[in-house]
């Protein structure tokens, strides 16, 4: 039976990362995955190829307003087929990038579905149901997640898609029905507005985006309506008719009240997602879940039942990406010894939109909620030189600064390369950095990065460009 220091289950952005640290310290690490290619969702289904539609979609929209910049361009056409072919090239080259890194590494792939049967052991089931038992010291789950569902809605990935659909429609839809105004709703949403498909969001509470920063959301949802998506909010859909060429969805307050039908091609059902466990005999092996279905840690990644550990979206907090990578190191570092560790205050969330939507540490709200006094830096994209000749002059950096210490909590931004701006935040709160630090760090000029600085300079109310 082959034997190992840390037995991976599941190559995401958790699992591989995690792989590679652990390789990288000294242990002898292998990694299970049941999909055919390595990296998970974000690779295969998720941040990769949306990214890549994002960025066809996002040029295809540019080009048909070059006119302020004095150029002047036929009408561009959509070849829809090239524009797949750009996004599965892209993906297959990150998924390869992921291949290689393990050869390099010398970690051991087992290809099939990972079921934990005993202490230490998993059992690998490959596609023709051949098993095959490992043995590792430590397990590390990092099996992802899954689509949440609509009861009474059955998502056949063609005309009433996932995100995993929407992200290979085979022609432009006519009309577009989003359920669900979150991360996957707004970026999706956008890529099949800008490819010519009319698109309404449905959502059930009475806000966009929960969770980000309410003048970012508000915002957000203005310039996203002045390009033509329109919004339903409040609102619940509670069934969908398939029969007939165009569906029918039946669409209610959400407090409560009379159905209205809405009519489209497509609906993306995009209400969040749920951990992903199935198969993998936890229950079994008597490692707690929570009520939501979440593996329980004790917040350094350990499961009740020991040797076995969990990370990324299948645990507590924001299912993303960088989240799982960071905890994927912490956690081989914690395996090997070391003091492994993620700062949770530091984890960026960005949207990937025209304008993009980034934000990370605390919201207004969130202050307000915990009665922490605090000083507000904002600047906007208009008043920055860089931004107005790129005509790009929507939107606002916003800083939020403890008023007693001067300390960044949080910082939100709605604007032309809002996620690359983030990280300037990301570095600042990780080195627990104030206002100040950043009004008095000298900025390249001309650079969008002047309205970062010129929001923390507003924290004291000395911006000087405004
Ligand atoms: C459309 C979309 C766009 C997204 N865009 C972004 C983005 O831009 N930025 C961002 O930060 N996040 C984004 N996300 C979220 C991101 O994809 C997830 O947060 C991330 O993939 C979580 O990583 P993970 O390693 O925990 O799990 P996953 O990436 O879900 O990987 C889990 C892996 O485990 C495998 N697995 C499961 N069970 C077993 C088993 N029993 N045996 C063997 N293998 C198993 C699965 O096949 C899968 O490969 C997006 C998600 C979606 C759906
Ligand atoms: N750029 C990124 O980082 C990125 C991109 C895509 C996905 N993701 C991750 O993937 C996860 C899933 O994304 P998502 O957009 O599906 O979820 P989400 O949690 O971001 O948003 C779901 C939205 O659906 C609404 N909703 C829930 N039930 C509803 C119902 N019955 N009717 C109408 N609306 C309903 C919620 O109120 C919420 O606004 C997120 O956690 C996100 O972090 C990240």
């Amino acid at each position: 039976m082959a034997s190992y220091d840390v037995i991976v289950i599941g190559s995401g952005p958790g699992g591989y990362v995690c792989a590679i640290r652990a390789a990288q310290l000294g242990l002898k690490t292998a990694v299970v995955e049941k999909m055919k290619t390595f990296g998970g969702t974000c690779l295969n289904v998720g941040c990769i190829p949306s990214k890549a539609l994002l960025a066809a979609s996002e040029l295809f929209e540019e080009v048909s307003h070059l006119d302020g910049f004095g150029i002047e361009v036929g009408k561009p056409t959509v070849n829809l087929e090239k524009m797949l072919g750009h996004k599965s090239e892209t993906v297959d080259a990150n998924v390869q990038g992921v291949a290689y890194l393990f050869k390099k590494n010398k970690i051991t792939s087992h290809q099939g579905t990972g079921r934990i049967v005993g202490k230490g052991k998993v059992e690998v089931t490959d596609e023709n149901g051949k098993t095959e038992t490992i043995e590792g010291k430590n397990i590390v789950v990092a099996t992802g997640s899954d689509v949440a569902r609509l009861p009474g809605i059955e998502i056949d990935e063609e005309r009433i898609v996932s995100s995993t659909g929407a992200l290979s429609l085979n022609k432009v839809p006519k009309k577009l029905l989003v359920v669900g105004a979150g991360v996957i709703g707004l970026e999706l949403g956008s890529v099949w507005r800008r490819l010519g498909a009319e698109v309404m969001v449905v959502e059930f509470l009475d806000r966009i985006l929960p969770g980000m920063d309410n003048e970012v959301a508000k915002q957000f949802q203005r310039l996203l309506q002045k390009q033509g998506i329109a919004f339903k909010l409040g609102s619940k859909v509670t069934g969908v008719e398939t029969k007939g060429e165009t569906l029918k969805a039946s669409v209610e307050p959400a407090k409560g009240g009379d159905a209205e039908t809405i009519e489209a091609d497509v609906v993306l059902v995009s209400i969040g997602r749920v951990p992903y466990t199935e198969g993998l005999g936890l229950k079994e092996a008597g490692v707690e879940t929570d009520e939501r279905g979440r593996v329980k840690t004790d917040g350094h990644y350990r499961t009740n039942v020991d040797g076995i550990w969990a990370i990324g979206d299948v645990i507590t907090g924001p299912m993303l990406a960088h989240k799982a990578e960071d905890e994927g190191v912490a956690v081989a570092e914690i395996i090997a010894g070391q003091a492994g560790h993620v700062n949770y205050d530091a984890i960026p969330n960005i949207i990937y939109t025209m304008p993009e939507v980034a934000s990370i540490g605390k919201t207004e709200e969130q202050l307000k909620d915990a009665g922490v006094e605090y000083n507000v830096g904002k600047f906007p994209f208009s008043a920055s030189g860089r931004a107005r000749a790129m005509r790009a002059t929507d939107g606002f950096v916003k800083v939020l600064a403890d008023k007693k210490t001067d300390r960044v909590l949080g910082a939100h931004i709605v604007g032309p390369s809002a996620g690359e701006l983030i990280q300037e935040f990301a570095v600042l709160i990780e080195f627990g950095g104030s206002a100040e630090d950043l009004a008095r760090t000298c900025h390249g000029h001309p650079t969008l990065s002047e309205a970062v600085r010129e929001a923390a300079l507003g924290v004291a109310k000395r911006s000087i460009h405004i």
